[in-house]
């Protein structure tokens, strides 16, 4: 078992192409690490260079506690399994799996026993002496995985092992990688852009945009406590509602989010009140996941400031719910725009009568103040809730929506959690 530290790392291809960026993080021994981002962000390229396939541009590769920067690769017992786990053709399963061990000179009759018992926990032993092309897309991987493995490596590298494979086998393969690489310990960092692989594999993970970490913790932590914009909406599925609104404090009322047409307020004895009120008068950006709305049933009472509504604009059948986009007259923002420079038309958007208003009760000539950050690109589309199974929505209907604002996350212009992170 090893463990890794990126000190500082940066990836400049030559030519130019930045492709990593002041990349620093810890990998336990013994962890089952994800690198998660889209595509194009570095994920392959910080995985290359943890390999010693790729030279490291600036910054510090520690492995169990050596700088391992001019380290060649075959000193740093790392095995490492691609998307095409590439087989030799013309030897069988069991041929494949025993050439790492041929070559380190093992023993023979020791080496095919070995060869047996990890092609048994692969669920490939009946299929050992069959070569290469007689195999399924994931028999072949699973043949892959196991010659990498074969030679106990102190840490195993996969680069999108799954993402040849159809949607079910990638579900089976995937329980059956996380287990067979936690019963054997090894340190494992794991390369995709499937973030239900991630969530479902990551004992830790770590999200990449554009060669930056944007965040890293658990599944659960980053899920629900996600430090960017860019995170939460990569993590949802279905999507969040990424609302643009202007942050009011409000004596006697709380901190008002105001949507332009709707409004939420967040009462004063929220936990988070102290960090909003720093943004008052400002842009903010308001993530609300679609199970973070409940509809009320027509007539029931809500208490005020939770409510949001729209109309049904389109229906989706998922069997166990049914996904509504409702027009909602609210700004949203693209998360993918976030922290990027803002495209020249974009403006402040806010309104004079209410802004008259508070500026009326609370007497804060900011008010008169345009905010000077901007939330992105803003555009008006749904709003993303579920209806439960058993209820017959159509389009054209208008629902109230009960908010769980303790759920609710705020972000800055800058895509930045406004309240604080928890790792
Ligand atoms: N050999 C290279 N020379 C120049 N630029 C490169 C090279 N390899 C990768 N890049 C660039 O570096 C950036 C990161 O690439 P990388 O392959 O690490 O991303 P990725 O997140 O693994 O993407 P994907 O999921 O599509 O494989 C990209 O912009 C890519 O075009």
């Amino acid at each position: 078992m090893t463990d890794v530290v990126l000190d500082g790392v940066d990836k400049v291809y030559p030519g130019g192409q930045v492709a990593v960026r002041n990349v620093r993080l810890r990998i336990n021994a013994g962890e089952l690490f994800v690198l998660l981002g889209p595509s194009g962000c570095g994920k392959s390229t910080l995985l290359r260079m943890i390999a010693g396939l790729e030279e490291i541009t600036a910054g510090d590769l520690w492995l169990n506690g050596s700088v391992a920067n001019d380290l060649p690769p075959r000193e740093r017992n790392v095995a490492m399994v691609f998307q095409e786990g590439a087989l030799y053709p013309h030897r069988t399963v069991k041929g494949n799996m025993m050439f790492p061990l041929e070559v380190a000179g093992d023993d023979r009759a020791e080496a095919g026993a070995k060869v047996v018992e990890l092609a048994r926990a692969l669920g490939i032993n009946s299929m050992i002496d069959r070569l290469p092309g007689t195999l399924s897309g994931g028999q072949r991987q699973r043949a892959a995985i196991g010659r990498a493995l074969i030679r106990e490596p102190q840490l195993f590298l996969m680069d999108e092992p799954l993402s040849s494979l159809d949607a079910g086998l990638r579900t089976e393969l995937r329980i059956e990688i996380a287990g067979l690489v936690r019963s054997t310990g090894t340190t494992t960092v794991y390369v995709t852009h499937d973030q239900v692989e991630a969530m479902t594999m990551a004992d830790r993970m770590a999200v990449l945009r554009d060669g930056v970490l944007e965040d890293v913790g658990t599944p659960e932590n980053i899920y629900s406590d996600p430090a960017t914009v860019f995170v939460a909406a990569f993590l949802s599925s279905p999507p969040i509602n990424l609302l643009h609104a202007t942050l009011w404090a409000v004596e006697g009322e709380g901190l008002l989010l105001d949507f332009g047409s709707q409004r939420l307020s967040v009462p004063w004895n929220d936990p988070r009140a102290s960090s909003l009120i720093s943004r008052h008068g400002q842009s903010v950006i308001v993530g609300i996941r679609p199970d973070t709305l409940a509809p009320i049933a027509p007539g029931s009472p809500a208490p005020h400031g939770t409510v949001l509504s729209g109309q049904v604009r389109e229906l989706e059948f998922h069997g166990h719910e049914w996904l509504a986009y409702a027009e909602a007259g609210i700004p949203t923002v693209d998360a993918t725009e976030v922290g990027r420079p803002p495209p020249p038309e974009q403006h402040e958007t806010w309104r004079p009568g209410l802004r008259d208003r508070l500026r009326d009760m609370l007497g804060r000539p900011s008010y008169t103040e345009p905010a000077e950050e901007h939330a992105g690109h803003h555009r008006r589309t749904d709003l993303v809730f579920r209806i439960p199974p058993g209820s017959r929505p159509s389009r054209g209907d208008h629902y109230a929506l009960r908010v769980d604002l303790n759920r609710v996350l705020f972000f800055g212009a800058d895509g930045r959690r406004v309240t604080p992170v928890h790792r």
